[in-house]
């Protein structure tokens, strides 16, 4: 198993091929890195998200709207509008998710900030945990409404 041993819980040893050298892989959060890790592997994750809800969300009023009424179908639209925008560079999901998100997040630009797994509604967490730090989201339904989800940390 060569020096496979030695590593702190929830690491495993990699080769790049596109640079012939070792490095090292979190397995609980995919993130990787060049210098071998002294500490046991996070995971914990972080990220910022934008929500519109919609009439059969669980809780179809937020901090914006007292009683949502818009469609789902309308709700995904709105969203990959935003999703757009966000893409384009036009603006950040930061400066996007303080006005239009349905989430009381918006007051912090959507940063939800670290969790684990077992916290978060299973398809958000799913979502989260697949994506690269940096990494932007397709849209993702959960009973609280519809989400764009930016992995940070
Ligand atoms: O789903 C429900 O029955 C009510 N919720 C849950 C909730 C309500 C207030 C604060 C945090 C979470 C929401 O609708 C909700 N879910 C979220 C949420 C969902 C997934 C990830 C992060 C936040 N935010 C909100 C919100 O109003 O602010």
């Amino acid at each position: 198993m060569g020096d496979q041993e030695d590593l702190p819980e929830g690491w495993e040893k990699r080769v790049s091929k596109s640079q012939g050298r070792a490095y090292y892989l979190n397995v609980h959060t995919k993130q990787s890195q060049w210098e071998k890790p002294t500490d046991a592997a996070t995971s914990q994750v972080r990220c910022s998200h934008l929500l519109v809800k919609h009439v059969g969300s669980r809780r179809p009023s937020s901090w914006k709207q007292d009683k949502i009424t818009r469609t789902q179908e309308e709700a995904l639209e709105l969203l990959n509008d935003f999703r757009q925008r966000i893409v384009s560079g036009e603006v950040t999901l930061a400066v996007l998710a303080a006005t239009e998100s349905d989430c009381s997040s918006a007051r912090k630009g959507g940063d939800l900030g670290f969790f684990g797994p077992g916290q978060m509604q299973k398809p958000f967490e799913e979502a989260t945990f697949k994506l690269k730090v940096g990494e932007l989201s397709e849209p993702v339904f959960t009973d609280s409404g519809i989400h764009i989800i930016l992995r940070t940390g």
